[in-house]
C-alpha cells in the first residue's frame, strides 16, 4: 500500500511516524508534505531517509492508494482544489482527518473533477503517536467494503477503529479526540492537588497514571458501570464521598458536560 499524507503536523506527522514504527507501511511507500521543508526534514530524521517528502501537494498524490488530508480545517478545501486535478478518482481513496468539515463539503468541492469519488473522514486522537488511538471512521456513500478495508489497514495498526455514521461523529470526537485534552487536564489538576497534599509532582503523576490504568481496566475488563464502581469506593460516612461531594459542589460533572457541548463544531 502507498500512502500520501498532506500536512505533517501533530496528526499527519504522528500517522507517518506511527505507520513506520509499527512496520505497517515502509517509509519508502509514504509521501508526506508540509508547508515548510524544515518540518519534513525532521520527519525524515525520525522515519528514515527513504521517506518521500515534498512541499508540492499536487505532485505528492501521484501513485498513492490512499491520500490522507491532515491540514487545518480552514485550509482543507483549498488544498483539495490544489490536488483534485491530479487525483485518479476511484483508484485513489481520499481520507480527511479535518475536524468539522463534512463529507458533503468535501464532495461538493470535488464534484466538478469527477463523478466517481471515494471519500472518508477519519478522526484519530493524539494517542496515535503511541499506536493507541481511538480512530473514528465515516465512509462516504459510495465507498465499497474493499475500500473500507484499505482505510482500516492504515489506522488499525495505530490503535482501534470505530466506524460510525457522520451524524454521530462530532459527539464521538468530543469524547475521543478532544477527550485526550480533558483527561490530561484532570491529570494535571490531580497532580496539583496531590502536591498540595505533600507528594512530589513525579510521584503524584506516576500514581495518577497507575490509577487511570486501573480505572480503565475496571471499566473495560469488568464491563462495569462507572457509578457501580464509584459505589464500591464510597464507604458511607467515609472519605471518598466527602471528596466527590466537594468536587460536585465546585461543578465537576456540569463542567465536563458543558465542555463536551462546547466541543461541537459551530454550524456557521
Ligand atoms: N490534533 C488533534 O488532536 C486532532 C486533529 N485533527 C485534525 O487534524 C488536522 C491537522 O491538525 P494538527 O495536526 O493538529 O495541525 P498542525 O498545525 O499540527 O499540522 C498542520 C500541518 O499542515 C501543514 N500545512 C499547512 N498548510 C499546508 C499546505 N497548504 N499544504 C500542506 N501542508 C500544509 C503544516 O505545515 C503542518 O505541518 C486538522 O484538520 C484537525 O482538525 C483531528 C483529530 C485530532
Ligand atoms: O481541537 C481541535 O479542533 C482538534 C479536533 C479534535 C481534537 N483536536
Amino acid at each position: 500500500m502507498k500512502i500520501t499524507v498532506i500536512g505533517a503536523g501533530n496528526m499527519g506527522g504522528a500517522i507517518v511516524r506511527g505507520l513506520v514504527a509499527q512496520n505497517a507501511v515502509a517509509a519508502e511507500n509514504i509521501t508526506v508534505t508540509a508547508a515548510h521543508a524544515s518540518t519534513l526534514d525532521k520527519l525524515k530524521k525520525a522515519c528514515g531517509q527513504g521517506l518521500n517528502t515534498t512541499t508540492d501537494n499536487a505532485e505528492a498524490v501521484a501513485g498513492a492508494d490512499v491520500i490522507i488530508l491532515a491540514v487545518k480545517p480552514w485550509l482543507l478545501l483549498g488544498v483539495l482544489e490544489e490536488i483534485a486535478p491530479r487525483i485518479a478518482f476511484r483508484e485513489q481513496v481520499i481520507v480527511s482527518v479535518a475536524a468539522g468539515v463534512s463529507l458533503s463539503q468535501i464532495d461538493s468541492t470535488l464534484q466538478r473533477y469527477s463523478s466517481d469519488r471515494v471519500i472518508f473522514r477519519a478522526i484519530p486522537n493524539t494517542a496515535i503517536s503511541v499506536a493507541a488511538s481511538t480512530t473514528l471512521l465515516c465512509r462516504g456513500d459510495n465507498a465499497t467494503d474493499k475500500e473500507v478495508e484499505l482505510v482500516n489497514a492504515v489506522f488499525e495498526p495505530l490503535g482501534t477503529v470505530v466506524e460510525l455514521p457522520e451524524s454521530r461523529l462530532n459527539a464521538a470526537m468530543a469524547v475521543t479526540s478532544c477527550g485526550i485534552a480533558y483527561v490530561m487536564r484532570f491529570v494535571r489538576a490531580t497532580v496539583e492537588g496531590a502536591v498540595e497534599l505533600g507528594l512530589s509532582p513525579d510521584q503524584a503523576l506516576g500514581l495518577c497514571i497507575d490509577t487511570l490504568a486501573g480505572t480503565s481496566a475496571l471499566l473495560g475488563k469488568n464491563g462495569s458501570h462507572p457509578e457501580a464502581e464509584i459505589d464500591k469506593v464510597t464507604t458511607p460516612g467515609g472519605l471518598t464521598i466527602r471528596g466527590l461531594n466537594a468536587m460536585e459542589e465546585a461543578g465537576f460533572s456540569q463542567s465536563v458536560i458543558k465542555g463536551l457541548r462546547a466541543s461541537l463544531p459551530s454550524k456557521d
